[in-house]
C-alpha cells in the first residue's frame, strides 16, 4: 500500500509506464530512503532533474530544501562562491555576506547537475565537502558543518574522464555510490504517446486551445529518434501545436516535413565528423515516418535539415552569457550538438 502511494506520488510528474521507467521508479523509491550519494547518468533531456526531485520528495528530507546547481553554467570562482558562499569584502563584488548553496541545502538535498564539467582544482574542494560535510565561505577561516544529501548528475563518460585524468578518481568513487541510469527516450518509445498527450494538454491549457493528435501524428512521433530526448519531444509538440493548420495535428504539421527538423539533422549516427557540407542527412526515421496504409510519406522525398546559421548560434550564446549548455537548451540541442555547431560555424567561444 505504502509503495503504491509512493508510486502515485512520483508518477504525477515523472510520466511513463514503460518497463525501463517502472524499473527506475522501483530503484529510486529504494534509494530515496537512505542518505547515500546518488549519481544519475543519462543523456541530456532524459529527465535526470525530475528523478533527483522525485528522490528528494520520497526521502525523509522531503520537507527540507531541494537546491539545484548547474556546475557547467558557472566559472570556477563563481561556482565556489555560489556553493560555499562568501564573506563581505572577500572579493571586489562581495559587498555583503552571502550564504552558499551548501548552507541553503542544510538538512535537505543538493542537486549537482553536470558534475562532470567541473575543473580539476574545484574537484578537490568538492571532494572535501562531500567527505567531511564541512567547508569555509570564501574569505573566511570559520568552518561550517552541514548535513546535506548530494545527488549528482552527468551525461559525460566519467570512466573515460578518469582514465584521461580529467576527473579525479577519488571523487568518482565518492559520488558513484549508487548509480541510476535514466533511459533515453528511444529506449522507452512506448511512453511517447503518453508524454506527447501531456505536453499537448499543457499547451492547450496555456493557450486556451483544444488541439488533438491524429493517429498519424502519433506515428510520426513514435518513429523519431529524439536525440534531445524528452526535452526535444516537448519542444517538438509545442512547435507543431503552434504551427498546426487545423484542430487535429497531422503528419504534415511536423518540422521534419518542412525541412526544419534540426535535431534529427544533427544526429544521424551522432554529430558527424565530416565537415564537407553545411547540410547533413536527417534521421531516416524522422524524415520518412512509415505509413500504416502503405502510401508514400507526405513531404519532401529527401528532407534535409540545416545546421543553424552563425547569427542564430551567436545570438543564443550571447543571450545565455556564452554558457554552451544553456544555449544548447535554448536552441533545443544537446550539449554535444551545440559543440559540433560551434566548431562547424567556426565560432570562437567568449570567456566572460
Ligand atoms: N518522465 C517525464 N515525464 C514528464 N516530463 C518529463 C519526464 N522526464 C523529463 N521530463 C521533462 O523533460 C524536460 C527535460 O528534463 P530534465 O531537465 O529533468 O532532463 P535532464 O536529463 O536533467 O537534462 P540535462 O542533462 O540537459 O540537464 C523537462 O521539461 C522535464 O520536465
Amino acid at each position: 500500500m505504502g509503495c503504491q502511494m509512493e508510486r502515485k506520488k512520483i508518477s504525477k510528474e515523472m510520466l511513463g509506464d514503460s518497463q525501463a521507467l517502472r524499473k527506475l521508479r522501483e530503484h529510486l523509491v529504494k534509494v530515496a530512503k537512505a542518505k547515500t550519494t546518488v549519481l544519475l547518468r543519462g543523456e541530456s533531456g532524459t529527465g535526470k532533474e525530475l528523478v533527483a526531485k522525485a528522490i528528494h520528495e520520497l526521502s525523509p528530507r522531503a520537507k527540507q530544501p531541494f537546491i539545484k546547481v548547474n556546475c557547467a553554467a558557472l566559472t570556477e570562482t563563481l561556482l565556489e562562491s555560489d556553493l560555499f558562499g562568501h564573506e563581505k569584502g572577500a572579493f571586489t563584488d562581495a559587498s555583503s555576506l552571502r550564504k552558499g548553496r551548501f548552507e541553503a541545502a542544510d538538512k535537505g538535498t543538493l542537486f549537482l547537475d553536470e558534475i562532470g564539467e567541473i575543473s580539476g582544482s574545484f574537484q578537490a574542494k568538492l571532494l572535501r565537502v562531500l567527505q567531511e560535510q564541512e567547508f569555509e565561505r570564501v574569505g573566511s577561516n570559520h568552518t561550517i558543518k552541514v548535513d546535506v544529501r548530494v545527488i549528482a548528475a552527468t551525461n559525460r563518460d566519467l570512466e573515460t574522464a578518469v582514465q584521461r585524468k580529467e576527473f579525479r578518481q577519488d571523487l568518482y568513487y565518492r559520488i558513484n555510490v549508487v548509480t541510476l541510469r535514466v533511459p533515453a527516450l528511444r529506449e522507452r518509445r512506448g511512453d511517447i504517446p503518453l508524454l506527447a498527450a501531456q505536453f499537448l494538454k499543457n499547451f492547450n491549457t496555456e493557450n486556451d486551445h483544444t488541439l488533438t493528435f491524429a493517429p498519424e501524428a502519433i506515428e510520426v512521433l513514435m518513429n523519431c529518434e529524439f536525440p534531445g530526448n524528452i526535452r526535444e519531444l516537448e519542444n517538438c509538440v509545442q512547435r507543431t501545436a503552434v504551427l498546426a493548420t487545423g484542430p487535429s495535428i497531422l503528419r504534415t504539421d511536423f518540422a521534419c516535413y518542412a525541412d526544419q527538423c534540426l535535431a534529427a539533422a544533427l544526429w544521424k549516427n551522432g554529430p558527424p565528423t565530416s565537415e564537407k557540407s553545411t547540410t547533413i542527412e536527417p534521421s531516416a526515421a524522422c524524415a520518412a515516418p512509415p505509413v500504416g496504409d502503405g502510401q508514400a510519406p507526405i513531404g519532401p522525398a529527401t528532407t534535409r535539415g540545416r545546421v543553424p546559421d552563425a547569427d542564430t548560434v551567436i545570438a543564443a550564446m550571447e543571450k545565455c552569457g556564452w554558457v554552451q549548455a544553456k544555449a544548447a537548451r535554448l536552441l533545443g540541442l544537446t550539449p554535444r550538438q551545440i559543440g559540433y555547431v560551434l566548431r562547424k560555424r567556426g565560432i570562437e567561444i567568449k570567456r566572460l
